[in-house]
């Protein structure tokens, strides 16, 4: 069995007037995500993280910002086509683990439901996908409430 490694991280920035979606999951807050998509922080690092595994580039790559296709796209639909691409290439993912970095809302009542969204996405187990949350204790951007960001790495493994 072969095993590869991949890491991800995006950012967006925090607007009134937006959904707030992580992880396939609409969270209630007065502020969202901005985005050419639903600006699914979360999905899109893991999204990038997958890709990097292959060395098949970025999300960028296969959903540009610039085509009108993907705007307001649902990024579990983005993730599920970044699934079915690895696997064509005979490789599934064997687990990922990601952290959401947002002073506010608190995401811990979220976490377990954006675990099963993405794993029935993914068509995993849910104890395959770790998701954690943290504060930028009030540093930078995030701390700032200006946005907020996501970090994942995922592990490939061969399909034989
Ligand atoms: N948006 C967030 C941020 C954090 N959490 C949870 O709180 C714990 C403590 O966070 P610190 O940044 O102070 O270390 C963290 O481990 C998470 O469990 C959260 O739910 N939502
Ligand atoms: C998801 C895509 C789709 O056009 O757009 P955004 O939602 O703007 O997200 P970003 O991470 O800035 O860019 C990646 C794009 O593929």
């Amino acid at each position: 069995m072969n095993i590869r490694i991949g890491n991800g991280y995006d950012i967006h920035r925090l607007v009134s007037g937006r959904p707030l979606i992580l992880g396939g999951v609409q969270i209630s807050h007065e502020m969202g995500l901005l985005g050419h998509s639903d600006a699914d922080v979360l999905t899109h690092a893991i999204m990038d993280a997958m890709l990097g595994a292959l060395s098949l580039g970025d999300i960028g790559h296969y959903f540009p910002p610039s085509d009108s296709k993907w705007a307001g796209a649902d990024s579990l639909m983005l993730l599920s086509q970044v699934d079915r691409l690895i696997r064509e290439k005979g490789w599934r993912v064997s687990n990922i683990d990601s952290v959401i970095v947002a002073e506010r809302p608190k995401l811990k009542p979220h976490i377990l439901a954006m675990r099963d969204r993405l794993a029935a996405v993914l068509e995993l187990k849910p104890d395959q996908i770790g998701i954690k949350a943290t504060t930028n204790e009030k540093l930078g951007p995030e701390g700032r409430e200006e946005g907020i960001s996501a970090y994942s790495v995922a592990l490939l493994v061969t399909a034989d």
